[in-house]
């Protein structure tokens, strides 16, 4: 069984069906683009698969298990985590707080022993103190624990959105163009950084990207969605000779 296995999920707003009858398997360690023309509906699709949305039809397996009915922070703990198309940081917030609060899930003291300060809680604290840096300098962050995560720029707030979405422990990670809004060179070193979560975490990553370069360059396979359904799926090189996206693209320029 696939780790993700999304089956004919059709979503319907008053009668417009942003996504419709989607079929989409994903396997443990995989790395998927999914593609397509503005207003296709990846975005639909990423709060289809994380609760924000519930499916009007169709199920969502997830390790086994139909997560199509929980809300988002039981999916979160059930290891699907996200990226959003805009940047949703603690702005107020130090680098390392950011990182901190997503690890909460995986907090076991009670208010009264925080309050207090009990030795559970204080033993939780340095263990989530050394987990948080941990993952800064994974990502080359932690010189920085200490900033307003405002005060970063932007490339590297976005890699500290996809390091909180890695505190969760997910088997899956969502990442919502990721590169949007990105320069070259931060592109480029984002590039990297993917590979390197696949490789490093051994997570299943599922990418929404319009920046071409980047997805034919790292993803394995494609699926490409135009209003809401799959009209293509493969290799990036398959899929880039594909007539029906070559024509869902050239339709939309
Ligand atoms: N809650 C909603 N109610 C009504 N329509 C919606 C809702 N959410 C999304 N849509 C519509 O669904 C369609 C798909 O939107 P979506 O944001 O998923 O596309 P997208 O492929 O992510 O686009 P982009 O690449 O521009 O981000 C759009 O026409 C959008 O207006």
């Amino acid at each position: 069984m696939s780790l993700l296995e999304v089956n004919k999920m059709s979503v319907n707003f008053g009668g417009i069906k942003p996504v419709s009858e989607l079929d989409l398997h994903i396997e443990q360690g995989e790395l998927i683009g999914l593609i397509g023309p503005n207003g296709a509906g990846k975005t639909t699709v990423f709060n289809l698969l994380t609760g924000v949305y519930t499916p009007t039809e169709g199920s969502i397996t997830f390790d086994g298990e139909r997560i199509d009915r929980l809300k988002t922070h039981q999916i979160v703990k059930k290891g699907i985590t996200r990226t959003f198309q805009n940047i949703r940081l603690f702005k107020q917030m130090t680098v390392i707080d950011n990182v901190k609060v997503a690890f909460n899930n995986r907090l076991s003291y009670n208010t009264v022993e925080g309050i207090l300060r009990l030795p559970r809680y204080k033993k939780q604290e340095e263990w989530l103190q050394e987990e948080a840096m941990k993952l800064l300098r994974i990502f080359e962050l932690d010189g920085y624990a200490n900033e307003l995560s405002m005060n970063l720029p932007y490339g590297k707030q976005r890699k500290l959105e996809i390091a909180r979405a890695l505190a969760g422990k997910p088997k899956l990670l969502l990442l919502d163009e990721p590169a949007a809004g990105m320069n070259p060179n931060e592109t480029n070193e984002l590039m990297h950084t993917i590979k390197m979560i696949r490789d490093e975490f051994g997570i299943a990553i599922l990418l929404i990207e319009h920046d071409m370069h980047l997805v034919m360059s790292i993803c394995e396979r494609l699926v490409v969605i135009d209003y809401g359904n799959v009209i293509a799926r493969g290799t990036p090189e398959e899929v880039q000779n594909n007539e029906k996206v070559i024509g869902a693209y050239l339709g939309q320029a």
